[in-house]
């Protein structure tokens, strides 16, 4: 567990299989999401690898205790508790009640490390899907830490949004309140070492056809075709997680997605899409865009909050995260100048064979300053 996909070592999650269902209505077979996606966070040292992002931490603890007036003699709702960290910094912020919810037996942790910060009055963990469970009443304020990479990924926020319509009072919080996904064009190394892998690949299947047929008499070159897009789809065309340098985003950011948490509904994430035009900052190589993004914990219109709190996952020199970028390599790489402007059609929609993975679509073309426009490019790439 925890090392599949492309994330760093102790990936936050490994759902690498067959789930259920791609849209928001298609059914989901609980036990095959179990097993692929909630198994991985019942282990303390997953929930530890999240707990020791200094950014992440810092930003829920700041969120919450820099507006404890959202949380004194209030009634939490903490969705997905994981280690029960946000149920506890909930209750040591003046909570008067916390429902700290947990799919996975992590709960029984939870449950100790509530009774050992004496806070077994305020705090009830239950054990149970969000979807499922039942609460004895509404919440003032709805608190999880839901994102994935590049913000969508895992479809946890499903959960949430579903928690908020069944137990959020009228005048209720949501921690965080808003979320944004960002894209920008990239320059990096993997692009060419990603086209070497995949070479090198091929290059020993067919050293492998060889001995097979010499070795043993079966010929099993009808299985090119197949193995090699197996192994294209996986080098070429799998999104990479990466904390790239501010340096290597080569042009302007753009905002693909804007999040109300307040408002937006599953059909409202359930695909993204967007254009964006972004222009090129130096003489370099396009290999490709980068996508990460933030969330903002502001209260409520009606009820803003007194501090408000940005955790982001943009690229950055000393506070990079778990959740890192994710990177979209285009092959080749281009030759970009200063002043080249690059368009792109962005789409973000859920696979059909697990509906906690993405697929994303990147249809661009790029304007010389010049005028000239050069070959559009379009390409598929899987968020695993
Ligand atoms: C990213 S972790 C965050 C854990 C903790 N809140 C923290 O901030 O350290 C998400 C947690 O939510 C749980 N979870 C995800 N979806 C859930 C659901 N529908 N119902 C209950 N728990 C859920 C997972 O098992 C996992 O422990």
């Amino acid at each position: 567990m925890g090392s599949f996909g492309n994330g760093p070592a102790g990936d936050r999650t490994g759902p690498h299989g067959i789930g259920g269902g791609g849209g928001p209505a298609a059914a989901v077979d609980k036990g095959v999401d179990f097993a692929n996606y909630f198994c991985t966070y019942a282990f303390l040292y997953h929930q530890k690898e999240m707990l020791s992002d200094r950014v992440r931490m810092d930003a829920y603890y700041n969120a919450i205790f820099q507006n404890k007036s959202h949380f004194l003699g209030k009634t939490v709702l903490d969705v997905g508790t994981g280690s029960g960290i946000l149920a506890i910094w909930s209750a040591q912020a003046g909570a008067r009640k916390v429902y700290a919810v947990e799919a996975t037996k992590m709960s029984e942790h939870a449950r100790a490390l509530v009774k050992a910060n004496n806070f077994e009055d305020v705090i009830e963990v239950i054990e149970g899907s969000m979807e499922d469970i039942s609460l004895p009443e509404k919440v003032d304020v709805i608190i999880s830490e839901w994102m994935g990479y590049f913000l969508l990924r895992e479809s946890m926020f499903d959960s949430v949004i579903c928690a908020r319509d069944r137990w959020l009072k009228p005048t209720g919080v949501m921690y965080p309140s808003h979320a944004r996904m960002w894209m920008a064009p990239i320059r990096s190394g993997l692009a060419d070492q990603k086209s070497n892998d995949f070479e090198g690949a091929m290059d020993d299947w067919h050293c492998f056809l060889e001995d097979t047929r010499i070795s043993y008499g079966v010929d099993m070159s009808i299985l090119t075709k197949p193995f090699s897009e197996e192994q294209k789809k996986w080098y070429l065309q799998t999104s990479l997680w990466n904390n790239l340098h501010p340096n290597q985003v080569i042009g302007t950011a753009a905002t693909v997605k804007e999040i109300d948490c307040l408002t937006t509904t599953v059909d409202d994430i359930a695909e993204v899409r967007s254009n964006f035009s972004s222009i090129i900052k130096c003489n370099t190589r396009l290999c490709g865009f980068s996508g990460w993004f933030d969330v903002h914990f502001r209260g409520r219109m009606e009820d803003p909050a007194q501090k408000e709190i940005e955790l982001t996952t943009a690229p950055s020199v000393d506070n990079g995260t778990h959740w890192g970028q994710q990177v979209f390599l285009l092959n080749p790489a281009v030759a970009v100048s200063e002043g080249d402007e690059v368009d792109v059609s962005f789409a973000m929609t859920r696979s059909k064979e697990n509906h906690r993975l993405m697929e994303v679509v990147l249809d661009g073309r790029l304007k010389q300053s010049s005028g000239n426009l050069l070959q559009p490019f379009r390409k598929l790439f899987y968020v695993e």
